[in-house]
């Protein structure tokens, strides 16, 4: 298919010329605003439930470091927030910067943080298959994490010891952010970040770009496409 990465021929601003909708009017990530968010009533709690996940492998697919999931049945689930159905865990993967507080993909009222966990659902009630929902406008549903450097520990892999503390959340209609640019994701963004330590964000930072084809390595920082414009979206605040 179209090579795509993050240098300066082939990164977010040239997506464009082989993937259109990156022009679209959905497009992810975005700089979220707080006191622009709308506090929504109806947006009931978050329900996250990873007790019983499964995860299958973790693998370098050239664009991030990716830990995949059983999502045979609903075992690994996230539902309530702006959610109608259940969405299973399909896997998770990060976005991270070179330095400092530059390395996530949203911004809070133009802050970055170091690092941004996606932990990716797909709609396993209205699509037959993951790669049917990943065109669907309510096919997807990422929950986005934000990750600050600080010397903490975080306990390997396990997502359910991944999440903050509280689950307050910003959700609006979005995209993959990376190609195919999907405009298929419902983003829900937890306002609490998690602390990792400058150790496993060096971990991070280390990974390198491997391309079985091309031989050539490229250090794989900075894999994050910046904000996109909002064009109208509203983006709802929980309760
Ligand atoms: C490098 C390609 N990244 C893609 C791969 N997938 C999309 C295509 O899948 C078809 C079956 S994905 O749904 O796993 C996914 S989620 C995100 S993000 N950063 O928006 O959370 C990017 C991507
Ligand atoms: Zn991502």
């Amino acid at each position: 298919g179209h090579h795509w990465g993050y240098g300066k021929e082939d990164g977010p601003s040239s997506w464009y010329k082989n993937y259109p909708v990156a022009e679209g009017n959905r497009q992810s990530p975005i700089d979220i605003v707080p006191n622009e968010a709308s506090r929504d009533r109806d947006l009931g709690p978050l329900m996250i439930n990873y007790d019983h996940c499964t995860s299958i492998n973790i693998s370098n697919n050239g664009h991030s470091v990716v830990v995949e999931f059983n999502d045979s049945d609903d075992r690994s689930v996230i539902k309530g927030g702006p959610l109608d159905n259940p969405y299973r865990l399909k896997q998770f993967h990060f976005h991270w910067g070179g330095k400092g507080h530059e390395g996530s993909e949203h911004t809070v009222s133009g802050k970055g943080f170091a690092s941004e966990l996606h932990l990716v659902h797909w709609n396993a009630v209205k699509y037959k298959t993951y790669g049917e929902a990943s065109t669907a406008p309510d096919g997807l549903a990422v929950l986005g994490i934000f990750l600050e450097g600080s010397i903490t520990d975080f306990k390997g892999f396990n997502p359910k010891c991944l999440l903050p503390s509280s689950l307050h959340f910003w959700t609006y209609l979005g995209s993959l952010t990376t190609p195919p640019l999907h405009e298929s994701v419902i983003w829900i963004v937890l306002k609490e970040p998690i602390e990792v330590s400058e150790k496993q964000l060096g971990m991070l930072r280390m990974l390198l770009f491997t391309e079985e084809e091309d031989n050539q390595k490229m250090r794989m920082e900075n894999n994050f496409r910046p904000p996109q414009p909002l064009k109208g979206r509203r983006v709802r605040s929980s309760n």
